[in-house]
């Protein structure tokens, strides 16, 4: 009642709760924008890097890696000394049956599960001595992720799905519009922006997946069989984007996969039996 009796004195031309916290957070928005401009007005590049990326760094470094899983009484023991490296812009493929311990394993080099035994280093640091909080922001700015089932919000468009990443990844407002018209000009969606997921087909959300998961320039991107859902036309544009991107876009990218066709376009190929690598 007093918010309301307050309403009602209010001048019209004096700004209402509502509009004063629009008009703050416009003016924040202003401020975050305003830190990325330069001197003489232009809008400045991509927020640079706090350590650079440098070529022949080890992206990931993955060393005696184990991971045990407590189910009831019994100790499932899925991954049993995995060692692997991928370096920028290198095309990493993880194959292997069924259960051999894959989507563990990549869980594991996106931060979201931390092994039982042995250490992941993603550029140098260990990720096991990282904060929950230093995962997270790792996970959001430097790292993207596609899943078999593409993840995308159902009642966004491909364009709102595709700035959702950027806004995620607290990239400045005004370079959310160019970055996701190219990132889907770049999957070949460039007309297809306004369509939301139901109205495309399984290629073209994994498309659209794999722009979102790129638009925030992570440098490594992992994909969980991504073309496991799709016909061998649809998994072959798919990996045709793949390839573009490792050149446009300087990343790397580790995925899993059944499929021996698409094995002969990686730079490298683990192929876990049992947990263990094989040669
Ligand atoms: N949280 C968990 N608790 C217990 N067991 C688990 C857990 N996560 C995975 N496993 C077991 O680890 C094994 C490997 O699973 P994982 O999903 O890594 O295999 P995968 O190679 O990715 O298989 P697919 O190709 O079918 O996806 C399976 O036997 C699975 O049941």
């Amino acid at each position: 009642m007093k918010w309301l009796r307050k309403r009602k004195q209010t001048d019209p031309g004096e700004t209402t709760p509502v509009l004063a916290a629009n008009e703050q957070k416009k003016k924040k928005d202003a401020q975050d924008e305003a830190e990325y401009i330069e001197e003489d007005g232009q809008s400045a590049a991509w927020p640079a890097r706090a350590v650079p990326v440098v070529t022949d760094e080890l992206l990931l470094d993955v060393r005696g890696v184990e991971r045990t899983f407590q189910t009831g009484s019994e100790k499932v023991h899925v991954l049993k000394g995995i060692d692997m490296v991928v370096r920028p812009g290198q095309l990493v493929m993880l194959k292997g049956r069924s259960g051999s311990g894959k989507t563990t394993l990549l869980n594991m080099l996106g931060g979201l599960d931390l092994p039982t035994k042995g250490e992941i280093f993603f550029r140098g640091d260990s990720l096991s001595s990282w904060s929950d909080n230093k995962r997270t922001v790792t996970r959001r700015n430097d790292i993207g992720f596609i899943f078999q089932a593409f993840a995308l919000m159902p009642l966004l468009s491909a364009y709102e799905n595709v700035e959702l990443s950027l806004r995620m990844a607290n990239i400045p407002r005004h370079l959310w519009k160019a970055r996701v018209q190219h990132c889907l000009e770049l999957v070949g969606l460039g007309k297809r922006m306004k369509h939301r997921p139901y109205e495309m087909s399984g290629g073209e959300q994994q498309r659209v997946a794999i722009a979102k998961a790129i638009a925030h320039k992570p440098l490594l991107l992992l994909a969980d069989e991504p073309t496991a859902e799709l016909d061998s036309q649809m998994g072959a544009q798919v990996m045709g984007v793949f390839r573009q991107i490792l050149h446009t876009e300087n990343i790397a990218i580790c995925m899993t996969t059944h499929d021996p066709t698409i094995l002969e376009v990686a730079d490298h190929v683990y192929e876990m039996v049992d947990g263990k690598f094989i040669s």
